[in-house]
């Protein structure tokens, strides 16, 4: 035998079939590794954005959120990435002047494009919804806001985002896609945990939604969703005119009304504001508004004292006024002939029921009692002793949260029926993980359909267990060789021998 031949018998990697064992095996792992890798995406993820801005009757606001791109339909994936406040009021102020409304966006809209990487700008959405103070405009002088609406996209589609339009929002879309934000950020609808109500609270409207489990009698407050594999039903509603800006309007209307033939110099001697507090105000300031139905075209130009006397038992007097319960064709009514069904569950309190009731310092671990104490000491505290403490607050908001907090105490309460229980079971909460509770998140996981309405495939392992079982995989193999070599491996010497 030559030396060739007596090498191949030695060694047993020159068996053919073991050789194919071993080719096999390692190009398996050689699989699994380059699979594990391409797997391991977090390290370099893309991340996608949209723009939602929220066109509020007292400002607006651009809100930035931002998600990985390949997991769109996982709830929760989406964050609030950037918001940016607008400088000067609501874009239904500028109906003198619409073109004004569009240029007012500049600014956020320019940080807007420093903020979102700049080969995603393309394919970046932008929407704007308009809510309660466009919606009074339209009823007010529907050619001015048109013009304010065209405004606001002429300057949008400036932008090298991708515009998908601007719309006056309706009260029940503002209530279901609040109530969708506030539960896909708590990912209440993968978990078992129930859903929460929403409560908002803004300038012009307030909305109320939940998950009630009763009968909707009127078809305007019900609208189904599926979502993730589960139906809901919503009790939803929007008081337009009941935000706490036409609220106060409203309130003012009422206690000025009876002294109107009475006496030319009105003083307003008013409860929900504090004692030491005097500030003349036009009557226009509180009949320009579509919700303030009475016309005194006799007082334009003319002004009246407002004087606070902080009493909160008569500021909850006066403000009960604002709400007719006086007529309910449904088996059961919050307030104004509107069907609600009795509250039921948890509910997140956000916008101006956070600003108002973080103020202050009202929780609802207070009890309901206790919150209602607070309030009324606070009510009674002269205005320059209040001044003195908040040097830093706006005065036009340190001024109106006597009566916000009472009016947000009262429509609860006897608005929406809430029991001290209901109470407890509420949260006054600004921002949920770090993005901010309000409609536009809703909105725009609604129009990007990354909502999906079943449950999207879930991987069979999570990316941890999966890695995990390639390390144990590629263990095994790897004994498995070391095994096969020494058990396939020939003593030389005998091996030898044998073939001789
Ligand atoms: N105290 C306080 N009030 C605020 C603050 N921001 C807004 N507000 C007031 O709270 C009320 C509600 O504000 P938003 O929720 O922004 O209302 P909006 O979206 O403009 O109004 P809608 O179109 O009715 O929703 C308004 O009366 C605002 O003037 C804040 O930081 N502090
Ligand atoms: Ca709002």
């Amino acid at each position: 035998m030559d030396e060739q031949q007596e090498m191949k018998v030695k060694n047993p990697w020159h068996r053919p079939h073991i050789f194919l064992v071993a080719f096999g095996i390692s190009v398996g792992i050689i699989i699994m590794v380059a699979i594990a890798v391409v797997q391991n995406k977090p390290l370099h993820q893309k991340y996608k954005y949209g723009i939602v801005l929220d066109a509020g009757s007292s400002h607006t606001s651009v809100y930035i959120y931002e998600w990985p791109a390949e997991k769109e339909n996982n709830t929760g994936m989406v964050r609030q990435k950037h918001a940016c406040s607008v400088k000067g009021k609501g874009i239904s102020s500028y109906s003198g002047t619409p073109e004004k409304a569009g240029e007012s966006l500049k600014e956020c809209m320019d940080e807007a494009k420093k903020t979102i990487p700049k080969q995603r700008h393309q394919e970046t959405p932008v929407y704007l919804g308009a809510t309660a103070g466009m919606r009074l405009l339209k009823m007010d002088n529907d050619i001015a806001s048109e013009k304010v609406l065209a405004s606001v996209e002429t300057s949008l589609q400036t932008y090298p985002f991708s515009y998908q339009g601007a719309r006056i929002i309706t009260g029940q879309e503002e209530g279901a896609f609040g109530w969708i934000t506030v539960n896909y950020l708590s990912e209440n609808f993968i978990t078992a945990s129930g859903t929460v109500g929403a409560l908002d609270l803004g300038g012009a409207s307030t909305q109320i939604t939940f998950v009630s489990g009763q009968e909707v009698e009127s078809l305007d407050n019900s609208i189904d969703f599926r979502l993730y594999g589960n139906d809901y039903r919503l009790y939803t509603h929007s008081f337009l005119c009941y935000g706490k800006d036409q609220v106060l309007k409203l309130s003012l209307e009422q206690q000025i009304k009876p002294k109107l033939d009475v006496t030319d110099n009105i003083i307003l001697e008013d409860p929900c504001f504090h004692p030491g507090y005097e500030m003349n105000k036009s009557f226009q300031s509180v009949f320009d508004s579509p919700c303030v139905k009475m016309v005194t075209h006799s007082k334009t130009g003319q002004t009246f004292k407002h004087k606070g006397i902080g009493d909160w038992k008569k500021c909850q007097e006066a403000i009960t006024k604002v709400f007719n319960t006086s007529y309910c064709r449904y088996s059961r009514c919050s307030f104004n002939d509107v069907f609600q069904p009795p509250v039921k569950g948890r509910f997140g309190a956000f916008s101006a029921y956070y600003f108002v009731m973080n103020f202050l310092n009202v929780t609802t671990d207070n009890s309901l009692d206790d919150a209602k104490k607070k309030l009324g000491s606070y009510c009674t505290t002269h205005w320059n002793t209040l001044k003195q403490k908040h040097p830093g607050v706006k005065e036009k908001y340190l001024s109106e949260y006597c009566f916000s907090g009472t009016y947000i105490i009262t429509l609860l309460e006897d608005g929406y029926k809430f029991t001290p229980e209901d109470w407890k079971n509420t949260n006054f909460i600004r921002t949920i993980k770090d993005s901010e509770a309000g409609w536009t998140l809703g909105y725009m996981l609604n129009l990007t359909n990354m909502i999906p309405a079943e449950a999207p495939d879930t991987p069979l392992l999570p990316f941890g267990g999966y890695v995990s079982l390639m390390l144990v995989l590629s263990l095994l193999i790897f004994v498995c060789l070391i095994l096969g070599y020494i058990f396939f491996r020939r003593p030389s010497g005998p091996a030898h021998k044998e073939i001789i």
